[in-house]
């Protein structure tokens, strides 16, 4: 006998179908079928481009009390790459297991549920439950977070569009949890990229010599790896978490000069080049860790360069770390734990953000922003192969969603 599909379900299956993996993401027929949903619901919505073809999708529920700050639910309308090959079901078939009830794609959850369960939540609160907002509520879909949201968020805080939203609590994506709690993160850590570049003697690679660029280099690779290894015997240890600590990992490596005799490798080359992610979380000394670049990693004692990339803010406009605060000082967060309880469900202990999101740059303004992502006994499988949700997982992060869209845009005794 055959079930009807709740339509939540079909709908987010069409949504997980558009190819919006980079270097080439579709943005235009997400934007057109999430406008169209939000004209189905009755809800205002405004195309931004502030780069050409990075379309930017702004919904708004407004609030019966439009003066008080608002509440912002961002997500990001990109996704990674997938390898087909390596995968059960094609990344973009939206593949539902009718046993298991998982539904396979690429953006199941990163982070094309949110984007949907946000919409459904107001659906089901506007149309069924006839509620109205005190608090105007808005909903952004940005381009590009996967890459750095240069032409993304970035773009967006700061515009006259943004501002004029007057937001006051932003909720943005977290990740999956593998038992019963929810995972909430109050911060990220912030992405550097480190290049190192080493110059040394040449000569015949038959010699042994002082000061080639490969010995230079290595030399680094091998401080680099040793700093490595302190901050993950941390973790080891179960002294820290994965994201409390400085993660230093090798991406590349470029070196050599391509052998005049073909196939006998007898040049040691002048120049040896070194890639490395570094995140630092935001109780990270930013300027110890460059300190130890310069002195230690790329010194210029070694005729070693170095450039450090940094990809977005690492401090508020007061300076201070990006981080929100998860105590009943915030008032917001006092009113976000209690809608998770009234939904029957279980926060565990706010975390920090082993990766980076779009958060950072609302936490830049000083706006509180929380990272939350409903997916509770769910394997964590952003950027992996074969990502998937399952259909009751999905269903149930709905339920989540209204208690907290209802809860925040109710929310007037406080931080007006
Ligand atoms: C360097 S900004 C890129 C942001 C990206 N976000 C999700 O994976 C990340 O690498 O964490
Ligand atoms: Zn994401
Ligand atoms: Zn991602």
């Amino acid at each position: 006998q055959e079930v009807q599909e709740p339509e939540p379900i079909t709908r987010y299956k069409q949504y997980l179908r558009f190819k919006t993996a980079h270097p080439n993401p579709n943005y235009t027929a997400p934007v057109s079928f999430l406008l169209t949903q939000a004209q189905s619901i009755g809800i205002q919505s405004k195309i931004l481009e502030f780069v050409p073809n990075k379309l930017l999708l702004l919904l708004t529920w407004p609030g019966s009390n439009p003066s008080l700050p608002s509440i912002l639910f961002n997500s990001h309308l990109d996704s990674v790459p997938a390898e087909p090959d390596k995968w059960a079901h094609p990344p973009f078939s939206a593949f539902h297991s009718p046993e298991t009830g998982q539904i396979f794609a690429r953006g199941a959850q990163d982070d094309k549920c949110i984007s949907m369960q946000y919409l459904e939540a107001i659906r089901n609160l506007k149309l069924t439950k006839k509620f109205q907002p005190i608090r105007t509520i808005h909903v952004s879909y940005v381009p590009d977070e996967e890459i750095g949201a240069a032409d993304g968020m970035a773009k967006f805080v700061e515009s006259e569009e943004f501002r004029e939203l007057n937001v006051g609590f932003v909720m943005d994506e977290g990740q999956a949890s593998t038992n019963d709690d929810f995972r909430v993160f109050y911060a990220d850590r912030a992405p550097w990229n480190l290049k190192i570049k080493a110059v040394g003697v040449p000569g015949h690679g038959s010699r042994m010599f002082d000061n080639s660029a490969m010995e230079n280099l290595m030399k680094s690779v091998e401080m680099i790896t040793r700093f490595r290894d302190t901050q993950f015997d941390l973790v080891k240890a179960g002294k820290a978490a994965n994201s409390e600590v400085i993660s230093v990992n090798p991406v590349y490596l470029k070196a050599g000069t391509p052998s005049p005799t073909g196939f006998v490798m007898n040049m040691q080359p002048s120049e040896a080049e070194a890639g490395f992610n570094i995140r630092l979380p935001p109780t990270a000394d930013p300027d110890l860790l460059r300190k130890r670049i310069a002195e230690e990693w790329a010194p210029s004692m070694r005729n070693m360069t170095y450039e450090i990339i940094q990809l977005g803010p690492l401090r508020d406009y007061k300076g201070r770390p990006l981080m929100t605060l998860t105590n009943d000082s915030n008032p917001w967060w006092s009113v976000f734990k209690q809608a998770i309880t009234a939904a029957g469900g279980k926060l565990a202990k706010p975390e920090i953000l082993a990766s980076t999101t779009d958060a950072r740059f609302m936490r830049e303004l000083g706006i509180p922003t929380l990272g939350f992502s409903p997916m509770s006994n769910t394997p964590i499988l952003l950027h992996d192969h074969n990502e998937h949700l399952k259909d009751t997982v999905y269903l149930r992060g709905i339920e989540i969603y209204e208690s907290v869209v209802s809860s925040l845009s109710s929310f007037v005794e406080a931080s007006q």
